[in-house]
C-alpha cells in the first residue's frame, strides 16, 4: 500500500515548525512536519493548504517543492512530498497535535522525528 502524503516545512523568523503527533494519532509521540494524506481529486498543494488550515488553524503560502522522501513502515509505504512554506495569515496552534515548536536549523536533529522526517531534517541542514 502506497500512501501519498504532503508536509509543510514552515519557516518563520528563520525557524522551522515541528509538530508532535498526539495520542489519538498513529505513531504518537514522534515529531513530524505537519500535513497529511492527499485525497482523491486533490492536488498536493491544495491538500497541504487544507491540512495546515485544519491542523494549525492558519493559512500558508507554498514557496518551493522539495524532493520526494519515502519510508517503508512494516505495513505501509509512505511517499512524503515536502514543500517550503511561509505563513500567510494567522498564528499556528496545535489543533490536532499535542505540541508544536519552532526549531533553528541547527537544532533540527535534536528531537525524535518519524523516520522519513529524519532524512528531511538532514536535507534541511544544508538547505
Ligand atoms: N503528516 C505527516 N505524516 C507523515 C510524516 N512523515 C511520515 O512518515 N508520515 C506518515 C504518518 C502517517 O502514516 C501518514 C500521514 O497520515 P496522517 O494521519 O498525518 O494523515 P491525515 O491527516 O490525512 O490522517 P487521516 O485523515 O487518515 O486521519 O504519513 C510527516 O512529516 N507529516
Amino acid at each position: 500500500m502506497i500512501i501519498k502524503v504532503t508536509c509543510a516545512i514552515i519557516f518563520h523568523n528563520n525557524k522551522i515548525l515541528a509538530a508532535k503527533r498526539s495520542n489519538s494519532m498513529p505513531h504518537s509521540g514522534y515529531w513530524e512536519f505537519p500535513g497529511g494524506k492527499i485525497e482523491e481529486n486533490e492536488s498536493p498543494e491544495d491538500c497541504l493548504i487544507r491540512e495546515i488550515n485544519e491542523e494549525l488553524d492558519c493559512l500558508i503560502e507554498i514557496k518551493e517543492q522539495l524532493p520526494l522522501f519515502t519510508h517503508q513502515f512494516s505495513d505501509k509505504h509512505i511517499e512524503l512530498q515536502p514543500y517550503i512554506c511561509a505563513i500567510k495569515s494567522g498564528t499556528p496552534r496545535a489543533v490536532e497535535h499535542s505540541e508544536i515548536k519552532w526549531l533553528a536549523k541547527t537544532d533540527l536533529l535534536k528531537i525524535q522525528w518519524l523516520p522519513a522526517d529524519v532524512d528531511i531534517a538532514k536535507f534541511l541542514q544544508s538547505f
